[in-house]
């Protein structure tokens, strides 16, 4: 249910402060074929802005992720865009908006992502959003990060995927306290509250695990979790 200031255009409303300067959105290089999931990617750079928190993401601005950085750049925030030099070349992500930061891969786009952010969204996306999404969840799971993880289910687009998950609760294979680990909503404001509120319970598994961030260059957990 939309609230009254978020029935406001963004420059009339009021902003408010958050516990996270900066936010990581994982989501589609695609646009969807439904209006929602687009609309939905506008509305969380809206969030955002009305949070007073700065963006980083996978750079460009082919699909999803066009919409919430242009959002978020128009609406006045910080967009950090973490970009391989190889995707780099305009015609395959498009042109990005603020701050480009270029690195050598895959794997170091992702580490620079998680160590740049507090939070991390997953909007609507593919297999890279997928496997961006279920690297952080693990890296909670392991005590890696205490960073909370967002899943914006725009439409219900992840029912499957939290329906899977619920079966491999059910199954013994993953914790009930991992589970926990994905906080999910169904608009922007709902779940950026949920994260606002959320604590960490993974169960400290091998947080020495910090190696892997070290290896990509980053220092371990300190560091990363701020
Ligand atoms: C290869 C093609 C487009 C590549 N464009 C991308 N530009 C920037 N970042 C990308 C791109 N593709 C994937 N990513 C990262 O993965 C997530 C989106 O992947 P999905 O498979 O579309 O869900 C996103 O968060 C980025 O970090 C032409 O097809």
């Amino acid at each position: 249910m939309e609230t009254e200031a978020q029935a406001l255009p963004m420059t009339k409303r009021p902003s408010s402060t958050s516990r996270f300067r900066r936010v990581c959105v994982f989501c589609g290089s695609s646009p969807g074929k439904k209006a929602s999931y687009q609309l939905a990617a506008i509305q969380l750079g809206h969030e955002l802005v009305q949070r007073n928190i700065d963006l980083v993401y996978g750079g460009g601005s082919v699909g999803l992720m066009g919409l919430v950085s242009q959002a978020v750049h128009e609406g006045g925030r910080h967009v950090l865009g973490v970009i391989p030099r190889t995707l780099m070349p305009r015609e395959i992500t498009g042109e990005t908006v603020g701050e480009v930061r270029a690195v050598s891969g895959m794997h170091q786009r992702k580490a620079e992502m998680a160590r740049q952010a507090d939070a991390f969204i997953a909007l609507p996306g593919g297999y890279g959003t997928l496997e961006e999404l279920l690297e952080v969840i693990t890296w909670a799971q392991l005590g890696i990060h205490d960073k909370p993880v967002g899943l914006l289910n725009v439409d219900g687009y992840y029912d499957s995927l939290l329906s899977f998950i619920d079966k491999a609760v059910d199954e013994g294979f993953i914790t009930p306290t991992a589970r926990r680990i994905i906080v999910s909503a169904q608009t922007a404001h709902e779940l950026l509250s949920k994260l606002e509120d959320y604590a960490p319970m993974h169960e400290g598994v091998a947080p020495e695990l910090g190696w892997e961030m070290e290896q990509l260059g980053h220092s371990p957990k300190l560091e990363i979790a701020r």
